[in-house]
C-alpha cells in the first residue's frame, strides 16, 4: 500500500508520516531530502545554479541513496548537512527543473516498488504516485506552522524572530505552489487534514484512520 502525505513547509509531513510509517510497519520515504541532497551536491560541487544543463547533468550522475532513514550522496551521508539555511534557499532552483523532478521522481517509484510505504513532499499525491490507495494533504495555518518551526529551530540551538520564519516559509510556499510541474497541491482525491490546534498524537490518530479507511476502500475496489 502506497500512502502519501504532501503539504506545504512546516506542516507536520515529516513527523507525522515518519510515525504512521513506524505504527504501521511501513517503510518511510522524505522525497524533501532527496531535493535538499542534490542540492547540496551542486553547491559542494560549485555548479553555477543559472547552468541548467550542468544541474541536470549533475543530478544525472549522482547516486542517491535512502536507506534506514539516512541519505547519502556518492555513498557520503548528507543527513544533517542538507538541513542548513543556504541549501534550504537554493531549493527551487534544481526542484523548478522538470528533468530533474523526473529524474527524483524515477527513483521515488524505483523505492517504493513492492513495498507500503508512506512517502511525504509535495508532489506524491499528484505526479509521483497519481493511484496511490491513500493520500492526505497535511495543513496548518501559516502562523501555526511557524511557531512550531520556530519552536523546532529554537530546540535545535537556533533562535530566530518569528517574522524571519514567516517571511522565509510565505517565500518557499510560493516557490512550491508556483512551479510548472510537481507543485505543491492537493490531489484532486486527497483527504484533508487542517491540523491547527491538534496535538502530534491527535494528528497521528486522525492520519491512522484516514489511512484504514482508504485500506477499507481498497480492499474493496480493484487496483486499475
Ligand atoms: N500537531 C503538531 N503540533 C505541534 N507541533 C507539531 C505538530 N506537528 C508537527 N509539529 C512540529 O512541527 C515541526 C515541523 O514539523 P515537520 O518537520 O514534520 O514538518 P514538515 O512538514 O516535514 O516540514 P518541511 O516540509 O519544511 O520539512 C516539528 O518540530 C514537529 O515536531
Ligand atoms: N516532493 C518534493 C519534496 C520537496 N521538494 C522541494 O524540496 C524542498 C525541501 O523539502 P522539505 O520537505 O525537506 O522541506 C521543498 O521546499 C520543495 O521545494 C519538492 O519540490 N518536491
Amino acid at each position: 500500500m502506497i500512502v502519501t502525505i504532501d503539504g506545504p513547509a512546516g506542516a507536520g509531513k515529516s513527523s507525522i508520516a515518519r510515525q504512521v510509517a513506524d505504527r504501521l510497519g511501513f517503510e518511510f520515504l522524505d522525497t524533501g531530502a532527496m531535493y535538499r541532497a542534490v542540492t547540496l551536491g551542486a553547491i559542494w560541487n560549485n555548479i553555477d545554479f543559472q547552468d541548467v544543463d550542468a544541474l541536470v547533468a549533475y543530478v544525472r550522475s549522482v547516486n542517491l541513496k535512502w536507506h534506514k532513514n539516512r541519505i547519502s550522496l556518492n555513498d557520503t551521508d548528507v543527513t544533517n548537512e542538507i538541513r542548513t539555511p543556504t541549501v534550504t534557499g537554493a531549493i527551487h532552483v534544481l526542484a523548478d527543473l522538470a528533468e530533474v523532478r523526473a529524474q527524483l521522481s524515477q527513483q521515488q517509484r524505483r523505492i517504493a516498488e513492492g513495498r507500503d510505504i508512506v512517502t511525504e513532499g509535495r508532489d506524491q499525491g499528484t505526479e509521483v504516485f497519481p493511484d496511490a490507495e491513500c493520500k492526505i494533504f497535511l495543513t496548518a495555518s501559516p502562523q501555526e506552522r511557524a511557531v512550531r518551526r520556530q519552536q523546532q529551530l529554537a530546540a535545535a540551538g537556533r533562535n530566530v524572530p518569528i517574522e524571519d520564519v514567516i517571511v522565509s516559509q510565505n517565500r518557499r510556499d510560493e516557490e512550491d505552489r508556483s512551479r510548472p510541474i510537481g507543485s505543491l497541491r492537493p490531489a484532486d482525491d486527497a483527504v484533508l487534514l487542517h491540523s491547527d490546534g491538534m496535538t502530534p498524537d491527535e494528528v497521528l490518530q486522525k492520519a491512522l484512520d484516514i489511512i484504514a479507511a482508504a485500506a477499507e476502500t481498497a480492499a474493496e475496489v480493484p487496483r486499475r
